[in-house]
């Protein structure tokens, strides 16, 4: 089956990740349905689906398919299933917080662990057997040793929400291992940053954020007064946690090369890649990088570790570079500028819309689309002004 004709059911599409892989998947030409429970994204009340989406299909200038539905709601996700045929599903839909998962974890083994179940019970009873999962660096707990391939040791997590996510890939690699129809590639993502070159699209985090780089553009755009860095008295080159940030735009396109993956015809049962630069950066560094695509000085303030935390954790992703032809592009200089970019534009996320708090955005947009998907200038200037040619 030539991936490009594949229809596509994508589940949490409307949050950070699934939004920039929706574009991907609209610009190689699949049809794509969203499911997304809107419990972190936003949507305007007058609006037929959440902002990101309405972006997606601007960037991409192709139309998608959102239906309100929580992976939960049993009934609701059959009849996405008797309404639609898919080819395949890429299943974003989670919870994601680390320290929420440790305050909440039935919370999070039943929205991620059961919601997966009824996903793949529903695709089982309409014979669906494709899917690419949102894995996660998480799932190698503290690394015994490093840089982690695919084959390191998993499940010796360090919070809960790494406990639903290692519970979910033992599921799946189960029912591959007990039927042959099922083809699933579960991709283990370092730490994804960054946002689409438009600054359109981004990450909009609810309230303040639990990342770094969403918390280090909040301060650098003056919403945040300064950084917490949590422990500098690791064994790394400066002290503080070092992983593997990588651009959205290049995970994304892992998705798009895990689907033509799956629809090889030797293609088969359970297979796990990760997904990163190979490149390990500390909290230090990246402050840097952001500072120096950012033109801002970002204050910080040396506090303790936060539990849960591992020193460092970087991959090997040679598999993926082989396996899926894939390799990640982009530097550290775009993760950062292309952060700014979309943090300028956007302030207050895109809920900004709605209070006009966010006029860049809209003048993005018109420009974006007028010049055809070109990406326009850097954006913003010094004043805060937007770039026109
Ligand atoms: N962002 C990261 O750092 C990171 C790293 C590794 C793995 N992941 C995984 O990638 C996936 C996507 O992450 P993200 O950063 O885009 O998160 P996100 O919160 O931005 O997106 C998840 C989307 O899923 C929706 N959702 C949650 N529970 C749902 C349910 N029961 N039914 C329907 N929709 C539901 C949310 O409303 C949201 O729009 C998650 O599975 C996450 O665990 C994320
Ligand atoms: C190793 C690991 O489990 N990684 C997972 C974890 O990301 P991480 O916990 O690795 O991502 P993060 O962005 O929260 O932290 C990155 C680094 O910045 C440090 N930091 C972070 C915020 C801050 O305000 N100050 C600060 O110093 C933190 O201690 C760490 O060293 O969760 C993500 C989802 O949310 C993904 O699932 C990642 O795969």
């Amino acid at each position: 089956m030539d991936p490009k004709k594949v229809s596509v059911l994508v589940t949490g599409g409307a949050g950070y990740i699934g939004s920039h892989a929706v574009v991907k998947l609209l610009e190689n030409g699949n049809m794509v349905v969203v499911i997304d429970n809107l419990s972190n994204c936003y949507k305007a009340e007058d609006q037929s689906m959440p902002e990101s989406l309405l972006r997606a299909q601007e960037i991409s200038g192709k139309k998608l398919k959102f239906l309100s539905v929580d992976l939960l709601n049993l009934t609701a996700l059959e009849s996405v299933f008797k309404s639609y045929h898919f080819d395949c599903v890429m299943h974003f839909a989670a919870l994601k917080a680390v320290g929420e998962s440790c305050q909440r974890p039935l919370q999070y083994y039943r929205n991620n662990v059961v919601g997966t179940l009824n996903l793949l019970d529903v695709m089982n009873k309409s014979g669906c057997y494709s899917l690419i999962y949102s894995s996660s660096a998480t799932v190698y707990g503290d690394p015994t040793s490093l840089p982690l391939v695919e084959g390191s040791p998993t499940g010796s997590v360090t919070n809960p929400y790494g406990g639903t996510k290692h519970t979910t890939e033992m599921i799946m690699s189960n029912l591959c291992a007990s039927d042959d129809r099922w083809k699933i590639v579960s991709l283990r993502y370092f730490n994804p940053v960054g946002a689409h070159e438009s600054g359109l699209m981004g990450e909009d985090p609810n309230g303040i954020p639990n990342n770094l780089m969403p918390y280090i553009a909040q301060v650098a755009v003056g919403k945040l007064k300064e950084l917490s860095i949590y422990g500098n008295d690791y064994n790394t080159r400066d002290g503080t946690g070092v992983r593997d940030y990588i651009h959205i735009q290049d995970l994304a396109d892992g998705h798009v090369k895990a689907l033509g993956k799956i629809f090889e015809k030797n293609f088969n049962g359970y297979n796990v890649y990760n997904l990163g630069t190979g490149q390990g950066h500390t909290v230090l560094e990246m402050i840097k990088a952001f500072e120096e695509a950012s033109g801002k000085v970002i204050p910080y303030k040396i506090v303790q570790r936060r539990s849960g935390d591992v020193a460092e954790c970087y991959c090997n992703c040679k598999l993926a570079n082989h396996e899926l032809q894939w390799k990640a592009k982009k530097s550290l200089k775009d993760m950062c500028e292309d952060m700014w970019r979309w943090q300028q534009m956007n302030p207050n996320g895109y809920s900004g819309i709605d209070n006009n708090q966010s006029s860049f955005a809209d003048k993005a947009k018109n420009v974006y689309v007028k010049k055809g998907g070109k990406i326009y200038s850097s954006g913003i200037d010094s004043n805060n002004s937007f770039l026109e040619e």
